[in-house]
Parts: structure tokens; C-alpha cells; sequence
């Protein structure tokens, strides 16, 4: 029956088609409502639509499969590394192709000049490949397509003259495009649509008598011609009296802020009182033999008793206590961790408070003391202005705050992994983070990512109670439940979701705090394999020019550090390396490399070919 030879042909295509993610393509399931990514008619009698997006299929399409699903209208292998000419002889046979998806991948070569096979195909989307030679004008025959995407490939020649009526997107940005945009399709905006191009995009510009209803070519140098006449008396007098204005208001503004703070730093109190309930029990003094350990190297010169008159302000309740931002008299400010419900006696706190203080990782944020007494438990850190990168990306103060553009993002990313890869080389290559989230991820003098909070999970503390697993659950790898049991592979998984993060702009972890954990992991899985990739990425990112391939290459690593069988996931130093290869091209910005992570293998994992003769390297 056609369905048995459909799912044949898929057997062949996956076993000969090399790729890093899994697929659950068993033949005891049914491949109509059982196998990821296909779909049948509605009598399932046929393979109607394969979506294999970010699999990671690597190598040319292998030959004799995809032809051989015949009834085959939706096929979408975006963000993969398939490479070769254009798959013709494949999808040469597939005449009832309605969508066809190939975008982000490595194809290279001419695209086929006989589009007319596919009349039916309503949405074309091929870019960020690397296709050379001209636009097919055949396109032109493909009456039903509304959409057609080639941009960031090196198309060369002039755009054809494409009569298409239905076409509602065009985006053949970023190639070398060159002459005069036809008639047909002035309409699309020329800013995005043509972009990137040696075309010029209004034959009018540049005639004696422009007409016609096309929009104004540029209206912006006679508005400024406009602005640049001479002010007059009256003006000039109201400038004058508005910019007074102003620099009182701006005065009576800084004032009010000022009695604001004053008022605000009356209102705390000291650290002591924050600790201790009862004054004769506990932390104060450390009565019970005990002081403030700084760790070597540590620049402070305050005690315990400076640290306990220190004014202290709440940051924050998290998973193992409590944290408090402390300013000492002398101005320093300082953050202090109170810890709750530590698990074992002092010689072993101390242990492990030394492992993690002996770390010195410009990518690892320092323990410089710690405090263990019968009633208290704290840890003390340097004090991080700017705030955890969980603030910096959601926080509702948007002034002050540092713009997390692309690059930066790539920072935090790079140095995150960098500072995870340390610490997991060090007590024998066996120590594990446990608790990466973006809230104890911090930004570096560099603006580099900054791992903190380290050392708690595995052997310190009671595991914390649901509500605190929840929590972190954004974060939680799927093998970890319980808090104790997470590892090196869990802390990948962990990594991955923070560079989810950093990409999508969308926490993992469900603001409100109710039951309804929102699933970012599977939210992007689902975009990309079913829809349109680029809805994935932050909009505040979309302003940046011609980062999209950085931001796939990094969607492509995060989706490798989240699947589901942590022995599948690669190892942070690998997570490392492939990281800094999405700017291996851009020397400027490459950050100084000062990884500790050493013992590097290859990466298992094809994410990304190293010889790349691809062009679009060169954009
Ligand atoms: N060194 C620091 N500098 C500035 N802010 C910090 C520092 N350490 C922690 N914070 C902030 O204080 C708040 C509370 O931190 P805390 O580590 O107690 O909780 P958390 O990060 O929300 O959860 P968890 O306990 O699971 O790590 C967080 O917003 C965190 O970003």
C-alpha cells in the first residue's frame, strides 16, 4: 500500500541521512500519528508533510527517498547542516509540493531553472544558504505563491521580473543582486526587502519626472533642508526659555532623587538585625568561636563586626536562603548569603567552602568569606551592580540598565559556558554547578558572563521543598528529580536553557509563580520544527543587522545542550568551544581566551563543519 512505501522511503531517507538529535522513528509505531515530524492525509493513506527542522542532518539529501513520497505537499528541513546542490533530483518528482522549507542549511550552488514542476507550491523559503547564480524566472509560472524567501545566499544577476499577484512576502535580502528592481515588485518595502543588494530600488529616483503612486523616495533630506533654515527671533527666545525650564526641572528632579535615596538608606536596617532574632542568640559576635573566613587572595579588610553594623537590604529569597546586598561604612558594598537548612557539620562546610573559594575564574564569581556558626550559616560575595542577567533581560527598570544587544548576549553566553567548563574540572573534574539559571548568572567587568552560587546543591543542603523545586524547574534537566542528583550533563541542559533565554528573550521560569510552568525548551522545539524559525528570537534582537546566522549557530548549540538523553548532550568544554566559533571570524570582538576548561576532544556533535567553504561566512 502507498503508506507502507511512504514509510519506506522514510526509513531510508533517516537511516542514510546523518543527525545529532534522535528521532522516536520506530517501526512498531505508526507513522501517521506516532512518528515526530510526519503527518498523513486524513484517511492515512499517504505521508502528506515531513518537518524535520534543527535535527541537525548533516551531508547531501540521500537519493531515492524524499522522491519517493509522491504525495508529499509540506516539507520543511530548515536549520540543519544539509549540504550539496539544490536537491533536485529529489524533489523534482514531488509536483504536489505546496511549502517548501530549506532555509538555513548549506546548499550552495545554482537553484534549478525550472520552478514550472512545482505549481503548486505556495511559500518557498530558502535562505541563508549558500545558492549562486541567478533568480530562476521561471519562479515567475508559480501563480499561488505568497511567499518567497531567498535572502543571504549570493544570488547574482538582476531580480526577474516576477508577475506574481499572490506574492504578499519577498525578502531577497543580503545577495549580490544587481540592476533595477522591476515594476512588478516595487511594492515590497525596498529597506528590507532588497537590502544588502547593489540594486537600485526606484527607477524614479533617479528620473527627470518622477509619478506614478510609488512611495516618496526619500523624504527625509527635504524635511531636514526644511529644519535647516534660519531660526527666527521668536524661535530662538522659545528655545531659550524651554532649555531654562528644563534645567530647573532637571534640578528640582536630582533633588528629589537624592532626599528619595536619602530617605531609602535611613530606612534600612543593619546587617545584625537582619540575622539574628533574639540579640543574645547566634551570629552576633561570633560568640561561639567563630569568625569570618576570608579566602586567599580576597581584598577586603572588614570583620565580622564591621559586616554586622553594615546597612543591609533584602536582593532576594532564593533557593537556600536568603541574600542581602550589605553596605559597610566605608562604602563597600558587599552581598551576603544566608543560608538555610545546611545539611552537614563544620569541618565539612568548610571543605566545601574552600573547594569553591580556591576557584579563580574571571568567569566565576568569587566566594571571597564565608561564616559557619551553630545558628548561621553565610557566604559573602562581591556586590554586582548591574545585577543578575535574569534582571538585565526582564527587569521593569529600564533605566540604568545596560542594552543587552546581541554581542553582549554572545558575551554572556561565551562566559557562562567558559566559567561552568572551569568548574567542572575542578575537585577531580567531578564538581557540578547544579543551579544554572540566570539569576546567578552575572556580567564581568567584560561584560562576560559570570557564574555564581556554586557549590550548594549536591552535598550541602536539604533538598528544598516542591515550591522551591519549581523554582528552578525551568532550568531542571528532565532526568533531575531531585535537586541532589544533578551532574555535569544536567548543568549542560541547564546552560542550554539560559542560551534559549538569551535568544528568545523569555524566561523559562513562570514570573507569577503559579502551577503553569511555562515550557521554554518545548516551545522553541515546536517552532522550529513546525513553523517559522525566526518568530523564536527576541524582538529587541531583530534591530541588530545580519546576526541571524550567529543567533541559529547559537540556537543550534542550545538545542544540542537540551535533549532529552543527557549522555547525548556534549560536554561543557565542547559547549565552549563551538560557542566561540560563531565569532571565530570577527577577531575584534574575540574575547580573551583564559578558559581553564583544558583536555579538549573534538566535539562529538556536527553542529558545525569546520572547513566551511560557505560564503556567507565572509558577511
Ligand atoms: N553578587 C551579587 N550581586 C548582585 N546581586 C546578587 C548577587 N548574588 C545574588 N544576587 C541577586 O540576589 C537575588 C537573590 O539571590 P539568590 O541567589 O538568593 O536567589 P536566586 O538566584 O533567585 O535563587 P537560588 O537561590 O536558587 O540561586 C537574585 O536576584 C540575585 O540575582
Amino acid at each position: 500500500s502507498p503508506i507502507f512505501e511512504d514509510k519506506q522511503a522514510l526509513i531510508d531517507f533517516v537511516n542514510n541521512f546523518s543527525h545529532t538529535r534522535p528521532l522516536n522513528w520506530s517501526e512498531g509505531l505508526n507513522v501517521c500519528d506516532g512518528w515526530e515530524g510526519v503527518s498523513c492525509s486524513d484517511d492515512g493513506s499517504r505521508v502528506m508533510a515531513v518537518r524535520l527542522g534543527g535535527v541537525g542532518f548533516s551531508g547531501p539529501i540521500p537519493a531515492n527517498t524524499l522522491s519517493r513520497l509522491s504525495g508529499l505537499q509540506f516539507l520543511s528541513l530548515s536549520l540543519n547542516n544539509i549540504s550539496g546542490s539544490f536537491p533536485y533530483d529529489e524533489l523534482g518528482k514531488l509536483g504536489n509540493l505546496s511549502v517548501l522549507q530549506l532555509d538555513f542549511n548549506r546548499l550552495s550552488g545554482a537553484l534549478p531553472s525550472n520552478f514550472s514542476i512545482w505549481s503548486n507550491l505556495t511559500v518557498i523559503d530558502l535562505s541563508h544558504n549558500g545558492f549562486n547564480g541567478s533568480i530562476p524566472s521561471s519562479i515567475s509560472n508559480l501563480t499561488r505563491l505568497t511567499s518567497l524567501n531567498l535572502a543571504n545566499n549570493s544570488l547574482s544577476g538582476e531580480i526577474p521580473d516576477l508577475q506574481l499577484p499572490n506574492l504578499r512576502q519577498l525578502n531577497l535580502a543580503n545577495n549580490s543582486l544587481t540592476g533595477i528592481v522591476p515594476k512588478s515588485l516595487q511594492r515590497f518595502p525596498a529597506s528590507t526587502t532588497f537590502y544588502g543588494n547593489n540594486v537600485s530600488a526606484f527607477l524614479h529616483v533617479h528620473s527627470p519626472s518622477p509619478s506614478g503612486p510609488s512611495p516618496s523616495p526619500s523624504p527625509s533630506p527635504r524635511r531636514s533642508s526644511k529644519r535647516g533654515r534660519k531660526l527666527g527671533g521668536h524661535a530662538l527666545m522659545g528655545i531659550i526659555i524651554g532649555a531654562c525650564v528644563a534645567a530647573i526641572l532637571g534640578i528640582l528632579l536630582l533633588l528629589l532623587l537624592l532626599m528619595l535615596c536619602c530617605w531609602k538608606r535611613n530606612g534600612k536596617t543593619v546587617l545584625s538585625r537582619k540575622l539574628v532574632r533574639t540579640p543574645e542568640k547566634g551570629v552576633s559576635r561570633g560568640r561561639d568561636g567563630t569568625k569570618l573566613v576570608f579566602l586567599d587572595g580576597c581584598c577586603y579588610s572588614f570583620d565580622l563586626e564591621d559586616l554586622l553594623r553594615a546597612s543591609a537590604e533584602v536582593l532576594g529569597k532564593g533557593t537556600f536562603g536568603t541574600t542581602y546586598k550589605a553596605v559597610l561604612e566605608d562604602v563597600t558594598s558587599v552581598v551576603v548569603k544566608r543560608l538555610k537548612e545546611v545539611n552537614v557539620g563544620r569541618r565539612e562546610f568548610e571543605q566545601q567552602m574552600e573547594l569553591v573559594g580556591r576557584i579563580r575564574h574571571e568567569n566565576v564569581v568569587e566566594l571571597r568569606a564565608f561564616y559557619y556558626s551553630k545558628d548561621e550559616k553565610l557566604m559573602i560575595y562581591d556586590y554586582y551592580t548591574q545585577g543578575s542577567v535574569s534582571a538585565l533581560l526582564h527587569g521593569r527598570q529600564v533605566e540604568s540598565r545596560i542594552t543587552l544587544d546581541w554581542d553582549t548576549r554572545l558575551k554572556i553566553a561565551i562566559g557562562a559556558a567558559r566559567g561552568i567548563a572551569c568548574i567542572h574540572t575542578q575537585n577531580g573534574g567531578k564538581l557540578v554547578h547544579g543551579n544554572i539559571k540566570a539569576s546567578n548568572i552575572f556580567l564581568n567587568p567584560a561584560n562576560y558572563g559570570c557564574v555564581s552560587d556554586l557549590g550548594l546543591t549536591t552535598t550541602l543542603m536539604n533538598p528544598p521543598g516542591v515550591r522551591q523545586i519549581s523554582r528552578v524547574a525551568g532550568y531542571r534537566a528532565p532526568e533531575v528529580v531531585d535537586a541532589r542528583k544533578t551532574s555535569q550533563q544536567s548543568d549542560v541542559y541547564s546552560l542550554g536553557v539560559l542560551l534559549l533565554e538569551l535568544l528568545t528573550g523569555k524566561s523559562p521560569v513562570n514570573a507569577t509563580g503559579s502551577d503553569e510552568v511555562v515550557n521554554l525548551v518545548r516551545w522553541v522545539q515546536s517552532v522550529v520544527r513546525e513553523e517559522w524559525t525566526a518568530e523564536v528570537f527576541d524582538v529587541e534582537l531583530m534591530r541588530y543587522p545580519n546576526i541571524e546566522e550567529e543567533m541559529v549557530e547559537m540556537l543550534q548549540i542550545a538545542l544540542a545542550c537540551v535533549v532529552r538523553m543527557p549522555e547525548q548532550r556534549p560536554k561543557m568544554s565542547d559547549v565552549v568551544k563551538m560557542l566561540e566559533e560563531i565569532r571565530r571570524l570577527e577577531a575584534g570582538i574575540h574575547p580573551h581566551s583564559t578558559s581553564k576548561s583544558g583536555g579538549s576532544t573534538p566535539s562529538p556533535l556536527a553542529i558545525k563543519p569546520q572547513s566551511s567553504s560557505s560564503p556567507k561566512a565572509e558577511r
